[in-house]
């Protein structure tokens, strides 16, 4: 009997057992987080690339790691009650999840939009796992946020939704347990109301509770760039590759919010045109290259819509809707907004305009669709999990010099930035040819990840 089964034992079986596995597996994620659109998507993904890993390595089946990885270790849904100009008590929700904490605190960022649900905020808590893995950083992997939408708030308004906010997810987080950052919604001025509240609750200033904070109180240098730089740095790795680069290329960048700006910043040093930006109500064409200052100006100091641009230039071209963006011609685009904003039929537009590189500066922007239609057509493409991974790198190097109480200079920061992702293009890159899938950085990037979580989730047992 054992004969047999030694015999039975071929590369083809142990491929058809891993993917009746995984496929058992997704259905079961399916079945236990119903109508979560979003984190199915993710899961998918991550699933499905890791047939080959797991036919490798039947212990991560056997000790039931994906199973574990596919289960939050905590997540909590909690009131945030505030109060408006107005006088009016309103009611927003809150989310933190925990997603796994193998090699580090649990770490990931608040969105603050009205969109925010239990879906979003596991996508993209599941998708932080792996990717906080690939920076390097000892980080967990976690996300939160709330439907709150911050557009047309007061100051005051804003403060208040934080403080409340914060009054409940104090009680969960702390500089080795769980440090959260911005995302949509969430940037230095809420992370200061956060940080002020969870101060002023503990009694204690644990500067490593949050990280992109101001720089007069422990924020790091380089943080605020740190993802869009991270984002061009490492689709100039891809472009190199084959022999090209930003310099002299087109580039069109979704989104003009932290991410979209710093890619248009560094895309720009590195001698691209950058043609194109967006926010949710359209976008703008400038055929002889954007003008970043203005973009700057409406969106980090006036908080206007981008539209406003061509009332300064009026040799651009306003457009209302935001998929239009991708028909423009281009040889790198950069989608850097939000969650499956770029389709197949966006990804057909682009091949047939010639694009060469897809940097993904948002979380899953693409849709499995169009992925696997740049892939077919050998595109080069930069998933968010390796792409985007600069600026929770750079979270964590905040955390590393809170915890030292030391501050790096500017320079210090962006060497380390451009190490990180050299070395998480490298992994990618390695990982996808081991598994004999060269040039599959999406594959790449959730093998390299994961194995370094799986591992370590081996040697701490089954909790
Ligand atoms: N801030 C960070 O360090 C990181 C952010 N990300 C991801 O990058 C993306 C953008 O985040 P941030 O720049 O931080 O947020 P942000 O709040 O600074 O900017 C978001 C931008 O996207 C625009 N937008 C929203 N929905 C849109 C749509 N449907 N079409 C076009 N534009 C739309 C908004 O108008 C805004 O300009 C998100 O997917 C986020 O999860 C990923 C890694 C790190
Ligand atoms: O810096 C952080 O911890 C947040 C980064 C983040 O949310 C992300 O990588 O999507």
């Amino acid at each position: 009997m054992e004969v047999v089964e030694a015999l039975e034992n071929t590369d083809i079986k142990d491929r058809e057992n891993a993917e009746e596995y995984v496929n058992r597996l997704y259905k079961l994620v399916q079945a236990r987080n119903p109508n979560e659109a979003e984190f199915h998507q993710a899961v998918k993904e991550v699933l499905d690339s890791l047939v080959p890993v797991l036919v490798k390595n039947p212990v991560y089946i056997n000790q039931a790691v994906l199973d574990r990885i596919v289960e939050p270790e905590r997540m909590i849904s909690f009131r945030v009650p505030w109060v408006d100009d107005n006088g009016t008590i309103q009611v927003n929700r809150g989310f933190r999840v925990q997603f796994n904490s193998a090699i580090g605190p649990f770490k990931g960022g608040l969105r603050f939009h009205p969109t925010v649900n239990a879906s979003i905020i596991k996508f993209l808590g599941f998708e932080q796992i792996f990717k906080n893995s690939l920076t390097g950083q000892p980080i967990g992997g976690g996300k939160g946020g709330s439907d709150f939408d911050p557009k047309g708030k007061s100051d005051m308004e804003i403060m208040r939704f934080c403080q409340s906010f914060m009054t409940e997810l104090s009680k969960h987080i702390g500089p080795d347990i769980d440090v959260p950052a911005g995302d949509i919604g969430v940037g230095a001025r809420e992370i200061g109301y956060m940080f002020g509240q969870y101060k002023k609750l503990k009694g204690a200033f644990e500067a490593g509770v949050l990280t992109g904070k101001g720089i007069g109180y422990g924020g790091s240098l380089g943080r605020k760039e740190a993802t869009g730089y991270g984002l061009v740095y490492f689709v100039e790795e891809m472009l190199q590759s084959k022999g090209l680069s930003f310099n002299g290329s087109t580039v069109v960048v979704s989104g003009s919010g932290n991410v979209s700006i710093y890619a248009i910043e560094k895309a720009m040093q590195l001698g691209a045109k950058v043609v194109a930006c967006s926010d949710s109500s359209g976008y703008i064409y400038d055929r002889n290259g954007i003008n970043l200052d203005t973009v700057k100006r409406l969106k980090e100091t006036e908080s206007k819509r981008i539209a406003e641009y061509v009332n300064v230039h009026p040799e651009a071209l306003y457009h209302e809707g935001c998929t239009g963006i991708w028909s423009i011609p281009c040889d790198i685009a950069l989608p850097s907004a939000t969650q499956n904003e770029l389709d197949k039929i966006a990804a057909e537009r682009l091949v047939s305009n010639g694009v060469k590189a897809v940097g993904e500066g948002a979380n899953m922007p693409s849709t499995q669709g169009a992925v696997d239609y740049f892939m077919e057509h050998s595109v080069l493409f930069g998933p968010a999990k390796a792409a985007n991974a600069g600026g929770v790198a750079v979270s964590a190097l905040e955390m590393a010099q809170n915890s030292a109480r030391v501050a790096w200079t500017k320079e210090e920061v962006d060497s380390k930035l451009q190490a990180i992702m050299k070395d998480i293009y490298t992994k990618s890159m390695q990982a996808a040819e081991e598994y004999g899938m060269a040039g599959n950085f999406v594959a790449g990037a959730n093998i390299a990840g994961f194995k370094k979580v799986a591992d370590a989730m081996l040697e701490q047992g089954v909790i």
